[in-house]
């Protein structure tokens, strides 16, 4: 396997050690927070509630405490992210974005003047509850950004795979996502960047795609030389820009579903002896994901396929690495995920979802393959699940709304995605409401501050240990290797075997604040506000 000749290409002037200030300083004042210079230390009580069978069918809840003993790194390491897909629409929009932001850039547009920012970042531009100060009762909300010592995207170095070659300034030309007067100013940089060649098995993605795939790494079916070569990719990139960490992120196109397969892919070693054995059933995507295991690096999937079959998950936990997926949860699914959870918990009996899009991206002209769609289709419809199952008044075992799923590719509306959706439910007394939407998404535009956050989060997990209050000697160690926690960026959460999947946008949202705060000694924010209600 011929080396990469050229060092990876990245945007290498950087501007490292952007000294963020936050705009919301706090320290803990507890007998449970302890800060050293390396870490803070906190001793946390879990509520949660048991329920015993009671002798009448029904339940004895029981509150359940669990004393956890958490430990965070505060120092933010110098942190990499290379995007599988680099080239691609997301890729190169995120790629511009980050860069535009760490210079500071405005530039003119139709309605005026535009400047950088991180806009749909929950990270960067969402605000968290802290407390009410003591004396004027004033709820305090500070930056999600500032709850913990995060990453500053700024500062995160990129760079890439892709099947293609273009640069990735080109890349954001043929994207048709950003404007011409913001592409004139990041032009110069975004032609330094290079995609590092990737692996492509025909067979995964559309055909449609083969005239994009000119920047190959030998070879069209798994194998271990791939698996080496993109270990290497991620140690030379690593260590020419001097990085503690880095992560990988799938923004590439989406594959179709791999075969479940006995003594292929059902345990990690199955699943490497069919890589070492070139099995057909073995889609790049998973090729990445092993290599990144191996590497002990962070794989992120923000397609909908199956990347992570029995034997990807079996091998993250053998090795301790972290996964997460699946699918960018970015516009009209987001949505459906906030919508139906409102409805059902307000007891609106929803019946069906329509839901119908059309787009002219390259996504969508992969899309346009019926193989592709369907993995699509399959983490689009699941976001209702667990909100339909919570409610046994309104829906029967097994009973759920009808629920469609459409993706058209229209050429002439690029990236600027149309969705259309219809819900419709029984209301009181046999009446009905139907609720129409028109959502435009500007597929990129929402996309990426998802990359953002699904980088931040994930590198932020790295440096979270947890042990048992009453283990004294034992070690702290990792959160599982699926990180369930960035659900709430994703259509189809991963979660670790056997555990239930939150597709409800608030519950996901508030599962992230509170492990969050759990960090710095913090309870849940109850909302309770009783100090308004019991005076
Ligand atoms: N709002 C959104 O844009 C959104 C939301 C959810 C999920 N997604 C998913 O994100 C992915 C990227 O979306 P996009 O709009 O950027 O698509 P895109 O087609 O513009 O970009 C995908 C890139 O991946 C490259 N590629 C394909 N196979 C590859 C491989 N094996 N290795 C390296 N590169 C490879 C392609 O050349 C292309 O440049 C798609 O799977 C899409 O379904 C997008
Ligand atoms: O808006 P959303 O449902 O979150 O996600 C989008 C889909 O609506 C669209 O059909 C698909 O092409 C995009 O890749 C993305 O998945």
């Amino acid at each position: 396997m011929a080396p990469h000749a050229e060092e990876p290409v990245t945007d290498s002037n950087a501007i490292f050690g952007h000294h963020f200030k936050p705009a919301v300083p706090f320290v803990v004042e507890s007998p449970n927070v302890t800060y050293t210079e390396d870490e803070v230390l906190t001793k946390y009580v879990y509520h949660t509630t048991s329920l015993e069978p009671s002798s009448n069918g029904g339940y004895i809840a029981i509150p359940k405490e669990t004393k956890y003993d958490f430990k965070t790194q505060r120092r933010v390491p110098k942190t990499g992210v290379l995007l599988v897909g680099w080239g691609g629409n997301n890729g190169s929009t995120v790629t511009a974005g980050i860069l535009a932001n760490r210079l500071g850039l405005r530039w003119e547009t139709r309605e005026g003047l535009r400047e950088a920012n991180y806009y749909g970042s929950v990270i960067m531009s969402s605000t968290i509850k802290l407390g009410t100060e003591a004396k004027t009762g004033k709820e305090i909300n500070l930056p999600f950004h500032d709850m913990l010592p995060m990453v500053h995207p700024n500062d995160l170095v990129i760079g890439g795979w892709d099947i293609n070659s273009m640069n990735l300034a080109d890349a954001m030309d043929r994207a048709q996502v950003l404007e011409p007067t913001l592409k004139a100013l990041v032009r110069k940089e975004m032609a330094l960047m290079k995609p590092m060649p990737s692996i492509y098995y025909p067979d995964f993605i559309a055909a449609n795609q083969e005239d994009r795939a000119d920047n190959l790494i030998p070879g069209s079916k798994a194998s271990m030389v791939h698996v080496d070569q993109i270990r290497e990719d991620i140690r030379k990139f690593k260590s020419y820009h001097d990085l503690d960490k880095v992560i990988v992120l799938w923004t590439a196109n989406t594959e179709r579903y791999a075969e479940a397969l006995l003594g292929i892919n059902d345990t990690a070693d199955n699943l490497l002896n069919a890589i070492k054995n070139s099995h057909d059933e073995v889609a790049p995507s998973t090729v990445f994901a092993v290599a990144c295991v191996l590497e002990k690096t962070p794989f992120i999937n923000g397609s909908p396929q199956n990347t992570f079959v029995k034997g990807a998950i079996e091998l993250a936990e053998e090795h301790g690495s972290f996964i997460g997926g699946d699918d960018f949860k970015s516009g009209q699914t987001k949505m459906k995920s906030a919508l139906v959870d409102f409805m059902i918990n307000a007891g609106l009996k929803l019946t069906s979802i329509a839901s119908y899009n059309h787009l002219g991206n390259n996504d969508g002209k992969n899309l346009s393959s019926q193989k592709q769609f369907r993995s699509k289709e399959i983490s689009k419809s699941n976001v209702v699940d667990d909100m339909v199952e919570a409610n046994h008044i309104l829906y029967q075992d097994g009973e759920h709304p009808d629920h469609t799923v459409v993706i058209k590719y229209m050429p002439a509306v690029g990236d600027s995605k149309r969705a259309l959706d219809e819900y419709y439910a029984e209301i009181f007394m046999g009446g009905h409401q139907t609720i129409s939407l028109f959502n435009v998404c500007e597929d990129s535009l929402l996309a990426s501050p998802l990359i953002i956050d699904l980088v931040l989060v994930a590198e932020m997990m790295t440096r979270i240990s947890w042990k048992l209050a009453e283990d004294k000697d034992t070690e702290y160690k990792g959160f599982h290797s699926v990180l369930s926690v960035l659900s709430y960026m994703l259509k189809a959460p991963l979660t670790p075997p056997g555990t239930p999947v939150v597709n409800a946008l608030a519950k996901q949202r508030a599962a992230l604040i509170n492990i969050f705060r759990a960090c710095v000694g913090l309870q849940p924010e109850s909302d309770m506000t009783l100090e308004h209600k019991l005076f």
